[in-house]
């Protein structure tokens, strides 16, 4: 084969940016999108989003100031336009949209219910699993999930009493178990770690960080993938900690689903996992079973959308009400009167009642303020197109509408980053339209099928950790440890810790 020479080198580059140069030209002044108001370095090249959610906390954090100065319906990306209002937000993602999920190529994902891109697909899925998370399943597991976990996590707290505890990793330890006894009648015994070091936990931990580069570069992002995948599993393991977690968790179901397919009269137990009901499909309603790999996909999925969400929740929770000396004595001050046994567990149930309005104001503060998946949630425009704002939108164009500027809009919110639990307890019709107005757990067809687990567990932590101990974070979490950036889920930037006091009234 004859040397490549110097020329053709140089002809390539040439080509190169002539084609970069093109490219740009074309987006600017003859893309569908050219009209849409933004940045002109945003339309020009997908580095800008990409620098801003890479090496900032977010482009996520630059957009209410971004819509301020360009209006309500802005280009974000060369294909891709943000709303800004709720009303655009609801169009996106209301029950029955047309609008298709775009999909990035994510090895440990790839099947799930995440991952279908469609209505039909995706309601195939949750037909499946919806009567699993039903309010009424939940309530149903309650005395053997939330009653023991918690149990164990407030004797274990009970056990550090005088010390400081990360309740990043403890929250963490906390929600994985629950989910995954929940969905697998199986977990990896986090809690039982000596000052809640789990090491899966700290190292599926890791995985978040990993999200956006992801979104921005699917295709080097699965290259990448693929490469390490053929490295030694060891290799892969120390080098690529996140792996190594998310394999651990990908054993846990595959090893229950392998179980309930070789012993299937195990699978008609009283309380079944979310595997007996995917192995018992309905064939009058047309289910059928799916694959292994996607079963496997589904549970590892469970774990990822739930353990960090409600674990953030928490901490956020916890941060605010430790720092506010009037939140907190308020709250124990409901506490102390519905609950007077400081060592009683109580059930989710009673904490519906009315002796516990503040509680569930602070967990609904919490969650307002804590923004569930507060980015970018890509969606793409019908094949008839869509019109936002009274400007037409063509075929195939992402729109995005982000969670965190959704739960701060200060019209609704007002004072919106003030953790203020209070603007819960206002009349009925004002309750209505600040619940419309944030969307922790999103909305319609494809929102969060966790709901109802995450708010289980939410109230019972809150009511039992404040009831039962003194946490004080102040002088071992600063304002700084709490500052968040977008990597899908909110990830802060150090860890919430606490010295932990035993109450003894
Ligand atoms: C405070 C806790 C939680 C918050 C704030 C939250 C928030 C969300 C949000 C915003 C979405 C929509 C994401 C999107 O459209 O891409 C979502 C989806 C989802 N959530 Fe949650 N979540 C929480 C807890 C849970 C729990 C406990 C589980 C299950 C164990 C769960 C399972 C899921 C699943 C499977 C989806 C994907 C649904 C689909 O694609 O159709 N989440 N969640």
């Amino acid at each position: 084969m004859a040397p490549i020479s110097l020329q053709s080198v140089l002809y390539a580059i040439a080509a190169s940016i002539a084609y970069v140069f093109l490219k740009i030209i074309y987006r600017l002044f003859f893309h569908p999108l050219r009209k849409f108001p933004g940045p002109k370095l945003a339309a020009a090249t997908h580095l800008y989003s990409a620098y801003y959610d890479l090496c900032t906390p977010g482009l996520i954090k630059r957009l209410p100031e971004m819509h301020k100065q360009y209006g309500p319906l802005i280009r974000i990306q060369p294909n891709e336009l943000h709303v800004a209002d709720l009303g655009g937000y609801n169009q996106i993602f209301r029950v029955g949209t047309p609008f298709k999920r775009t999909w990035l190529d994510m090895e440990f994902l790839n099947g799930s219910l995440q991952s279908k891109e469609t209505l039909p697909e995706t309601r195939a899925r949750r037909e499946f699993l919806s009567p699993f998370f039903s309010k009424a399943a939940i309530l149903r597991s309650e005395p053997f999930l939330h009653r023991q976990k918690m149990t164990k996590f407030l004797t274990t707290l009970d056990k550090a009493s005088g010390t400081v505890v990360d309740f990043f990793l403890a929250f963490r330890c906390l929600t994985a178990d629950l989910i995954m006894d929940y969905c697998f009648q199986q977990d990896i015994n986090a809690l039982d770690e000596p000052g809640f070091r789990s090491e899966t936990i700290e190292k599926f931990g890791e995985g978040p960080d990993m999200a956006l580069v992801g979104t921005h570069f699917p295709n080097f992002f699965s290259f990448v993938n693929k490469l390490v995948s053929l490295l030694p599993v060891k290799m892969q393991e120390e080098k690529f900690r996140a792996i190594h977690g998310f394999r651990t968790m990908q054993n846990v179901a595959r090893k229950r689903i392998e179980y309930l397919m070789n012993n299937p009269e195990k699978t008609n137990s009283k309380i079944p996992t979310m595997f007996d009901l995917m192995l018992n499909p309905n064939t009058e309603k047309g289910q059928v079973t799916p694959p292994k790999a996607e079963m496997v996909a589904d549970g590892t999925l469970m774990i990822v959308a739930g353990t960090d969400t409600t674990a953030n929740t928490l901490g956020t929770i916890l941060f605010h009400v430790t720092q506010s000396p009037s939140i907190s004595s308020r709250l124990l001050s409901e506490l102390k009167t519905a609950i007077p046994d400081r060592n009683s567990v109580v059930d989710s149930a009673t904490l519906d009642g009315s002796a516990f309005t503040y509680t569930r104001a602070i967990v609904k503060e919490g969650l307002r303020l804590s923004y569930g998946v507060p980015g970018r949630i890509i969606r793409r425009t019908p094949p008839e197109g869509a019109t936002f704002n009274g400007y037409f939108v063509p075929s195939g164009t992402s729109v995005t509408s982000g969670i965190y500027l959704q739960n701060t809009d200060p019209a609704t919110f007002p004072s919106p980053f003030t953790f203020d639990p209070e603007r819960w307890l206002c009349d009925a019709e004002t309750y209505k339209q600040r619940d419309r107005q944030m969307q922790s757990f999103s909305r319609g067809s494809r929102g969060c099928i966790g709901i109802n687990l995450a708010y289980v567990t939410l109230h019972l932590t809150v009511a039992h950790l404040f009831r039962r101990f003194d946490v004080q974070t102040e002088g071992f979490t600063t304002e700084a440890d709490m500052e968040w950036h977008d990597c899908f889920v909110t990830t802060p930037a150090g860890h919430i810790k606490g010295l932990v006091k035993r109450r003894d009234d």
